[in-house]
């Protein structure tokens, strides 16, 4: 069999394209039953699922399925908002945990997460250190990162985001669903975003989109030794 490499998932082609141009070399383009195309790669194979945490979680599942073996860590990949002042538009952040912000229930005393219903994860984290030795390698700040199904648009949200969970870096729309599918597969779970707007006020055409691709590449450039240095480890088994 080969090696034991990454699957990073990404939310849109521009993303996985960004992730696969950091190993240099063309990707040898595999396209599953599904219809989903599996970029893979020397070091990690990486693929776009649609934008979202269910299309995240049931691609990711999909991929894991068809390869049984062939990873030993899934990485959630992509551009994301920054909260400020922790991560501003072009920073890259890594998740010290994978937190699902807005599945739950709303009450009159707030939000209850999906934990506190017991029905289930609202946060997965990586191996111990991992998400620190990748975030030094990529110039990279850590915390939390945040899953939601609505991008948020108001000041408001992105405070009471802010609040909940203290020291929240990023926002995107897919970590917790590639998350719960590794988990599902026993598999060490990351999330790698760069920065290309800040949590708030909707402006969409203030988006730093190419900029933040292009951090996308750098990362992916800097961090392989990290993740080979954790992989010669001993790790336990994860999810
Ligand atoms: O239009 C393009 O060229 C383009 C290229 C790459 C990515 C996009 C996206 O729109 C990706 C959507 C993706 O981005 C994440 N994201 C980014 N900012 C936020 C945010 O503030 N809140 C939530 N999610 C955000 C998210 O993961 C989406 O899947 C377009």
């Amino acid at each position: 069999m080969d090696r034991t490499r990454a699957l990073v998932v990404t939310a849109v082609p521009a993303e996985r394209d960004a992730v696969t141009l950091a190993t240099g070399a063309p990707p040898d383009a595999f396209t599953l039953p599904t219809g989903l195309t599996l970029h893979r790669g020397p070091a990690w194979d990486a693929v776009a699922v649609g934008v979202g945490p269910a299309a995240a979680a049931a691609g990711t599942a999909t991929v894991l399925a068809v390869a049984p073996g062939r990873y030993d860590l899934v990485v959630a990949a992509g551009i994301g908002g920054g909260f400020a002042p922790v991560a501003d538009v072009g920073d890259t952040v890594v998740g010290s945990a994978l937190v699902a912000a807005d599945l739950g229930a709303e009450s009159q005393d707030g939000f209850v997460d999906l934990a506190e219903l017991g029905f289930g994860r609202t946060s997965h984290r990586p191996p111990d250190g991992l998400a620190e030795a990748v975030a030094e390698a990529a110039g990279a700040v850590v915390g939390p990162v945040l899953t939601v199904a609505t991008a948020t648009g108001t000041a408001e949200r992105a405070a009471a985001l802010a609040a909940r969970h203290p020291g929240a870096a990023a926002e995107a729309m897919e970590g917790h669903g590639v998350a719960t599918a590794a988990a599902a597969h026993r598999l060490a779970v990351l999330e790698i975003r760069t920065v290309s707007n800040p949590v708030g006020p909707r402006d969409r055409a203030a988006w730093r989109i190419p900029a933040a691709l292009r951090a996308l590449t750098d990362a992916f450039a800097a961090v392989g030794p990290a993740v080979e240095k954790w992989r010669q480890q001993p790790h336990e088994q994860h999810g």
